[in-house]
């Protein structure tokens, strides 16, 4: 068993940590941080617990410390749920003092140094490790997982990148209350509401993705080349981001052939066998109402993209279209993260 711990373990990304690593069969959760709020507390005290399964009995009693490498001891792997601005200044602090950092935080992602990786997507990106260790003079590493928004549509774009040539992309989300933390939007703003914004997101789903779509030279990663423009919007869904996606290709395509690509998409976690790795990344619906954010957003343990109504665009040439859904806290946070860790963990 790899030791591993978690990095503001009582928010909610943290609790989604504990509750997905309760029985994993290669890592053992051995410290939990937070606030110096929380610090010196047991975990069951610490914690306003909001997932519908109990807190494990493992991690109840374990006292909760603060988030300085310092403090945590003997242990190999940390999982980051820390805040970006938080994350920014501790997450090197951990590299430096030789821990593997597997960062759900915005804070590190764009760094040119730092691999941004979706496993099925881009694992070659890990590659950059080692210039991160040598350009920084670390024994440790950050590794980053991207915005929950942008890893369900990437991997329902990286079968289409490989085999059609994208001209550009057009998305609009419905991302869940959830994505902003439990107190992240009031209920007086969202109950029979709608919230035509998300600070940052649409930036962030427009770099990142042509980031994690790009082409690493051994050096560096040079972004995808095609167009990707979004429009955020929070909804009254507890879990679960829905995307309606838009793609114009350069030439015309067979639809089956599209539908082929996405039913049959596999990874590198899949081909090993990765114990968090979906048998199916991408699980296509035929029902005309689906993907529904609390029929789908399970599918593959949470870990799976749920792709419906994909059809052709009868008024742009060359265009399709279709709806998403992926859970924003699993696959687009603490599933995410501890994808990545798992695929280190086996190929490095
Ligand atoms: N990949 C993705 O798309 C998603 C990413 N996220 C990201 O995950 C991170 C966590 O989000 P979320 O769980 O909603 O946040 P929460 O606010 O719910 O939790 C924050 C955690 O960080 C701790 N913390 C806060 N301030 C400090 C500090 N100064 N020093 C040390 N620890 C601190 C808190 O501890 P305490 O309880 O003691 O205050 C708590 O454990 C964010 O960066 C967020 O953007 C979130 C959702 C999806
Ligand atoms: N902004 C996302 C969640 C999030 O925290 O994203 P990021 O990890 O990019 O900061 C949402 O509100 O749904």
């Amino acid at each position: 068993m790899v030791n591993v711990g978690i990095l503001g373990a009582t928010g909610m990304v943290g609790q989604r940590f504990i509750q997905l690593l309760a029985d994993h069969p290669d890592f053992e959760v051995t410290a939990l941080t937070a606030s110096s709020r929380s610090a010196g507390k047991k975990y069951e005290d610490a914690v306003t617990w909001h997932l519908e399964t109990k807190i494990p009995d493992a991690v109840k009693d374990t006292v909760v410390v603060n988030t300085d490498p310092r403090e945590v001891k003997d242990v190999e792997i940390v999982f980051s749920a820390l805040p970006s601005q938080n994350a920014a200044k501790v997450e090197p602090k951990f590299a430096e003092a030789g821990m593997k950092v597997a960062s759900n935080a915005s804070a590190m992602r764009m760094e040119p140094d730092v691999p941004l990786v979706v496993p099925e997507v881009n694992p070659e990106h890990l590659d950059l490790i080692e210039t991160q260790q040598k350009r920084r003079g670390w024994d440790g590493f950050i590794v980053t997982n991207p915005n929950c928004s942008t890893i369900a549509l990437v991997m329902t774009l990286k079968p289409l990148y490989d085999q059609f040539n994208i001209k550009r992309v057009y998305v609009s989300t419905m991302q869940a209350v959830s994505g902003a933390g439990y107190n992240g939007v009031p209920s007086m703003a969202i109950v029979d509401n709608l919230v035509p914004f998300i600070g940052e997101e649409e930036e962030k789903m427009e770099s990142e993705t042509l980031h994690l779509l790009g082409d690493f030279d051994g050096e560096t990663v040079n972004n995808a080349n095609f167009g990707v423009s979004a429009s955020c919007h929070r909804v009254a869904v507890l879990d679960g981001h829905t995307e309606a996606v838009f793609i114009e290709m350069d030439d015309d395509f067979d639809l089956d052939e599209v539908k082929g690509s996405l039913t049959n998409f596999k990874g590198l976690p899949q081909k090993l066998n990765l114990y968090s790795a979906p048998e199916d990344p991408v699980v296509i619906r035929e029902e005309d109402n689906r993907p529904q954010p609390r029929m789908d957003r399970m599918a593959g343990n949470g870990m799976a993209v749920s792709v419906g109504r994909l059809r052709r665009d009868e008024v742009y040439s060359n265009s399709l279209k279709y709806v998403l859904v992926g859970h924003n806290t699993i696959r687009g946070a603490a599933g995410a993260s501890i994808l990545n860790a798992e695929l280190i963990n086996e190929i490095l």
